[in-house]
């Protein structure tokens, strides 16, 4: 099942709604801190624990994982930053038989600590005793469990909510990811994420942003036909810069092979012929003179990326205007979305709804300029700039967030920072490139390149270099083509 994940209006209404189908707040409450106590056991022997408790429902379910783990033996010491304000929380404080105490600004000794200060609903930042507790939370090497989200974090946005924040080891949230759990700075602080089962109603239809997981997009990944021939697995064409300024768009038409483009053609400038011919096996190579060759190389194929080490200038313009007029399919990366710094509108202009835009922040900013910091965060922005451009738009980065002009958003979070490193955006844009190749829409194509190229990133960890990336997909893919139900009846698992 494909992960939603919402607002914190959207939790507000699910937890409206189970109100109104007649669960109580209390049973809720009582469900909550359970699951947090079973998370807890889960991980770490029994022993003294300090659990801080809010004012609110986050601090009601504190005292619940207070009652659990001093039922399953734990030493329990709960320290209380204000007494309980709301009418569920004053129960749940009740039922907690133990010593409350203030909340002391120096973490007490334990074994483990329970953040249940604020949840994902915090809406301030965290101030006296509890802001100077955050900062000594940070120094801490006992493991932190965070309620909901570890408090000073905003969780519509990831960012923090003020100077003090806390971090957490292990993050038990109910019903749905929030979104200040997938992005930065709040991801970093979550540690493990657990999503627990509270009983509300399923919410499905009202979210309108998901994980990036298979589930999203494998039902249409392009695997062969038996009696498929090597066209019929689609054609992709990469655009070479000059002499000297080639590498990159080899790595991207390898990668474009790899994830199963049956043709890949690298289009070169006739001056960078010997040096692309000099590097090449199984990718094909092809001159080009003029933005009317182009023209002719892009009607024969079923997708073209563009941009890896292009050049930024006219030619790179002219170049994608030439191949923004053909049937096929582009992906616009580095070099070919700076080009059009002076004058974005001139792209959004040339562009199908069926191209991706992908760039990282720095290439977001040149062609949407001011967009990302007058964002609340990166998803609106993603899909402000997919609208404005009438393309799909993938903003790269560890919270890589990919969105579509009518406004489908997903954000992966199986990056890993293996994946920073030179030429790794090539590989990104020649696996997009080479599953809309192969007949994938391209926001699935976007989406599934993603996924997979951080799959492959974390398949390999330490030293990952980019000329890595590609060797790693067949793996990648060959676990994916197992998930598939039919995959005995479609041959491909015998390799017959
Ligand atoms: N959704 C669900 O289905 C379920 C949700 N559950 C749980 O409920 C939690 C949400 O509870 P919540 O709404 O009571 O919010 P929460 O964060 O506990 O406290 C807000 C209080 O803090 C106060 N306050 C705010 N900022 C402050 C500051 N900087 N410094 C000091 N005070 C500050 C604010 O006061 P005010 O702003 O009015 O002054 C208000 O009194 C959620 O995280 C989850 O754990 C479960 O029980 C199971 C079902
Ligand atoms: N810290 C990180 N965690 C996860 N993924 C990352 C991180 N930093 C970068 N990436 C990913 O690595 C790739 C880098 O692409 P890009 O910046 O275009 O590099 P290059 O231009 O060198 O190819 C993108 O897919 C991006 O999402
Ligand atoms: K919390």
């Amino acid at each position: 099942m494909s992960r939603e994940i919402l607002t914190v209006a959207e939790m507000t209404q699910a937890d409206r709604q189970a109100v109104e189908q007649g669960l109580s707040i209390d049973l809720l409450m009582d469900r909550a801190g359970f699951a947090v106590a079973e998370a807890v056991m889960k991980r770490f022997p029994p022993g003294r624990a300090v659990i801080w408790c809010g004012p609110g429902n986050n601090g009601g379910d504190g005292y619940v994982v207070a009652r659990c783990l001093h039922d399953k033996g734990w030493s329990v010491r709960v320290e209380a930053a204000a007494a309980p304000a709301t009418e569920a929380a004053k129960r749940a404080a009740a039922l907690w038989k133990g010593e409350t105490v203030p909340l002391s600004p120096s973490p007490f000794p334990a074994d483990l600590y329970v953040d249940a200060l604020f949840g994902a609903g915090l809406s301030r930042g965290l101030e006296g005793d509890v802001a100077k507790l955050a900062c000594a939370c940070a120094q801490l090497n006992e493991p932190v469990v965070a309620i909901d989200l570890p408090s000073g974090f905003n969780g519509d946005t990831g960012r923090r909510l003020g100077e003090a924040v806390f971090c957490a080891d292990l993050t038990v949230t109910f019903h749905r990811l929030k979104v200040g759990h997938c992005l930065y700075e709040g991801r970093a602080a979550c540690g493990e994420v657990v999503v627990a089962d509270i009983g509300l109603p399923a919410s499905e239809g009202t979210a309108s942003l998901f994980e990036n997981t298979p589930d999203l997009w494998e039902r249409h990944f392009p695997w062969p036909a038996l009696n498929v021939h090597k066209y019929q697995r689609g054609r992709l064409k990469v655009v070479s810069g000059d002499a000297g300024k080639t590498g990159a768009a080899r790595l991207a038409a390898r990668a474009g092979l790899r994830i199963g483009a049956g043709v890949v053609t690298l289009l070169s400038p006739s001056g960078a012929l010997a040096e692309n011919a000099a590097h090449l096996e199984a990718v094909m190579l092809a001159p080009f003179e003029s933005d009317a060759d182009l023209r002719a190389a892009g009607e024969a194929a079923d997708a073209v990326v563009i941009g890896p080490s292009a050049g930024v200038g006219e030619t790179t313009v002219r170049n994608l205007f030439a191949l923004a007029g053909t049937g096929s399919a582009l992906v616009v990366d580095a070099d070919a979305l700076t080009s059009f710094r002076q004058d974005p509108e001139a792209l959004f202009s040339a562009l199908d709804r069926d191209d991706v835009l992908t760039p990282h922040p720095g290439e977001f900013e040149r062609i949407f300029p001011g967009l990302l910091a007058r964002s609340a965060e990166r998803i609106s922005a993603t899909r402000e700039a997919a609208r404005l451009a009438g393309a799909v738009v993938l903003l790269k980065g560890p919270d890589t967030v990919i969105a579509a002009p009518d406004g489908r958003a997903v954000v992966s979070l199986n990056g890993s920072p293996w994946l920073a490193t030179a030429g790794s955006g090539d590989i990104l844009a020649g696996f997009i490139g080479g599953l809309i190749a192969q007949g994938m829409t391209s926001f699935e194509a976007a989406c599934a390149g993603v996924w997979i190229h951080a799959e492959c990133g974390r398949a390999h960890g330490p030293g990952l270099i980019a000329e890595d990336l590609p060797n790693l997909a067949p793996a990648v893919l060959a676990g994916l083509l197992a998930r598939r139900p039919s995959v005995k009846r479609s041959g491909l698992a015998s390799g017959r």
